[in-house]
């Protein structure tokens, strides 16, 4: 089965900035379509761009001035982290006064790294709290460059918004890294930047070098997303059928197909070739290792919401900043499972999941559509699994419960909010 897998929404964020950013018209070819890209996309108009879409939405053409955005302006995140994190440093390389400000789960999110870093810059920057969070405000006439230290234990995201803004500088900035997790996307952030041609170098020390220059208009064509074809990759080894996700490969920019060797592990075959991704279920899940999952956080709760059904317990480590993002990851993955009778362990930056037999429950989304997705994959195996709060998927994959029905038609399938009236 050929799975139908949106855009992703990391490179659809980052073209939207990049070709914002750059001098003339580009044009981004299948981006996401997702309350995450809308709000992006909307976030970016606000502060002067101009976007246009057509085709239904399969082409945005957005023609940037070379420059970052002048005057006054509030902008709402609504719940994207990528506006949120990636948006200011946009602000502060234009001249002029900025408010960000995002939904109750966005303003609950840490920002106080990159508010420090952009006043170390030389911005004057306020938060909401003294922690940093949403409410930012972003006083800015443009900034020199120089170097400074970006901590980024809690989001990588602070170093990708500054990196991406630094073209826009009036000189080279360095940025020292501190603590990095989530790293895939700082190789995703620089391969798209100089695609935009932007000249960066990497120096060692976990150094980043950045020269003035800004960038040029490009198409691209966006990838599908990595993190949302977990689903239908998990869904294919619980139930022993194949799925093909085409454009999804070899050198794709995105560290979350790393996930397949997850799968890999659990016993079901992959195969990857430069122009897809193919994933068959090859009888029980093998459970009875330990996985570092946190540079590709966004697809362990994939893994933890399959693992009871696997032989042995699975621990996964690494992962405290997904207690950090649309709810705390761990907790709500071990309440949802202890919900549907699954022994789970957990620590800080950890989780422990023991083979069971689920029963059904009402998961608690907490407003997150990865804790939706995941436990949607686990409903194909158990009866009786039904979601609080179906819509939540919209973040990313709207379409998702119309997509994971059309491929497995026959399987128990509880998500869907129409069958299940849970809506
Ligand atoms: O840069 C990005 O596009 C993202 C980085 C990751 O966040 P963190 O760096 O906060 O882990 C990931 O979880 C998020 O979905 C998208
Ligand atoms: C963490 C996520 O989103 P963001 O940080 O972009 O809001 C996600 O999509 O899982």
């Amino acid at each position: 089965m050929r799975a139908r897998i949106p855009g992703s929404k990391s490179i659809t964020n980052r073209a939207l900035l990049l070709a914002a950013a750059a001098v003339g018209t580009s044009r981004l070819r299948l981006p996401l379509v997702s309350a995450d890209t809308i709000a992006f996309r909307t976030a970016l108009t606000s502060l002067g761009v101009r976007i246009r879409t057509w085709e239904d939405d399969e082409v945005w053409e957005v023609t940037g001035a070379g420059r970052g955005p002048a005057g006054k302006a509030g902008v709402w995140c609504e719940d994207a982290g990528t506006a949120a994190r990636f948006l200011p440093p946009f602000a502060a390389v234009g001249h002029g006064r900025f408010v960000f400000d995002g939904s109750a789960q966005l303003k609950a999110r840490p920002l106080g790294p990159l508010a420090d870093t952009l006043s170390a810059l030389g911005a004057t920057v306020t938060t909401g709290t003294a922690g940093g969070g949403l409410p930012m405000t972003v006083e800015s006439a443009g900034l020199d460059g120089g170097a400074v230290t970006v901590e980024s234990s809690l989001s990588s995201q602070f170093l990708s918004g500054l990196l991406m803004a630094a073209p826009l500088m009036r000189r080279p900035l360095a940025l020292t890294v501190d603590s990095l997790v989530s790293r895939p996307y700082i190789a995703m952030t620089l391969a798209l930047m100089r695609r935009f041609g932007a000249d960066v170098t990497e120096r060692p020390a976990d150094v980043i070098e950045v020269r003035p220059g800004g960038y040029v208009a490009l198409d691209l064509t966006v990838e599908p997303d990595a993190s949302t074809a977990s689903y239908v990759f998990a869904a294919a080894a619980v139930t022993g059928a194949t799925v093909t996700v085409p454009g999804l490969g070899h050198g794709s920019l995105q560290g979350d197909l790393r996930f397949v060797d997850v799968l890999r592990q659990l016993g079901a075959r992959v195969d990857v070739t430069d122009s897809a991704t193919r994933v068959t279920g090859e009888g029980p899940l093998r459970g009875g290792f330990r996985v570092d999952m946190g540079e590709i956080s966004d697809t362990f709760m994939t893994l933890a919401a399959i693992a009871p059904l696997a032989d042995a317990p699975i621990t996964i480590r690494g992962i405290a900043h997904a207690r950090l993002k649309e709810s705390d990851r761990i907790a709500a993955v071990a309440q949802n499972l202890r919900a549907l009778g699954v022994d789970t362990d957990e620590g800080h930056d950890w989780i422990t999941v023991h083979p069971g037999a689920p029963t059904g429950a009402r998961i608690a989304c907490r407003r997150d559509h990865r804790i939706g997705m995941a436990f949607s994959v686990l409903g194909l195996r158990v009866p009786g699994v039904t979601l609080d709060d179906p819509s939540c998927v919209g973040k990313t994959f709207p379409g998702f419960h119309e997509e994971l029905r059309r491929l497995f038609p026959s399987t128990s399938r509880p998500a869907s909010p129409q069958r299940q009236g849970s809506r």
